[in-house]
């Protein structure tokens, strides 16, 4: 049976980057997917809005939406203060078999709970079952029809505080228009645009960064 792309991204980051350090491996898929085959991570552009994001809310609870192949969660975790950990949620086996993988070879598995499922059963157990208080900051880069129903089941769970920091993908490509009207037309939170470009592309994109205002 031959492999997925997905896999082929994580053989070449076994082979290629530097066991347990998280940046070579968040080059090494950049490499791959910029000169071999394209994929759906943030990519290097838009992941310096990641970054910056990041370190500025300095999470203590990290939320991610749609792990994929675990390139945003090694970039993230890199990130995280000690004692601070980032809950990635990622519905299909298959990716998360290869994000448990990458995370693990970055070396930032200490700093990563990778939750198995869909985001509509595991955002309601958070509390519950994952001892979570509340949210500081939450990355969406799921199915773009589901970050509208996602924002409103956090909330919902109240899962959120005031200054709680939600950073979305995608809000030009593929688009994320019915959450951006949602956002942006609701008084409790506070949206900020960064435009950018699709990963590994000179198509436009652009990240939008809303803060609850509670
Ligand atoms: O579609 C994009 N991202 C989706 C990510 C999906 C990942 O997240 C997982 N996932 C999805 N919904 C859920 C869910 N809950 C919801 C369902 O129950 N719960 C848990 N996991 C979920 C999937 O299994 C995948 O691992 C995208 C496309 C382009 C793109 C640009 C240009 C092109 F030409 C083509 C494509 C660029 C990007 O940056 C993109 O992020
Ligand atoms: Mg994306």
């Amino acid at each position: 049976m031959n492999q997925s792309k997905e896999q082929r991204i994580l053989n070449f980051v076994l082979q290629n980057a530097v066991r347990g350090d998280p940046c070579s491996v968040l080059d090494t898929i950049d490499k791959y997917c910029s000169q071999k085959e394209w994929a759906m991570n943030v990519g290097d552009e838009k992941g310096l809005i990641l970054d910056k994001t990041v370190e500025e809310v300095n999470p203590s609870v990290a939320l991610e939406l749609g792990t994929y192949c675990g390139y945003s969660a090694v970039r993230i975790a890199r990130l995280l203060k000690a004692g601070a950990y980032l809950l990635t949620v990622e519905f299909n086996p298959e990716f998360a078999a290869i994000a448990k993988q990458m995370i693990e070879f970055a070396g930032v598995q200490d700093k990563v709970k990778l939750l198995e499922g869909p985001s509509e059963e595991i955002i309601p157990q958070l509390k519950k079952k994952y001892e979570v208080d509340t949210l500081d900051f939450v990355f969406l880069d799921h199915w773009k029809d589901r970050y509208t129903p996602d924002t409103i089941l956090l909330q919902e769970c109240n899962l959120l505080r005031k200054g709680s920091v939600l950073l979305a993908d995608n809000i030009i490509f593929p688009g994320a228009p019915e959450f951006l009207n949602y956002i942006r037309n609701n008084p409790h939170f506070q949206c900020t645009n960064y435009p950018s470009h699709l990963e590994y592309m000179k198509v436009g994109d652009a990240m939008e960064k809303a803060v609850f205002l509670g």
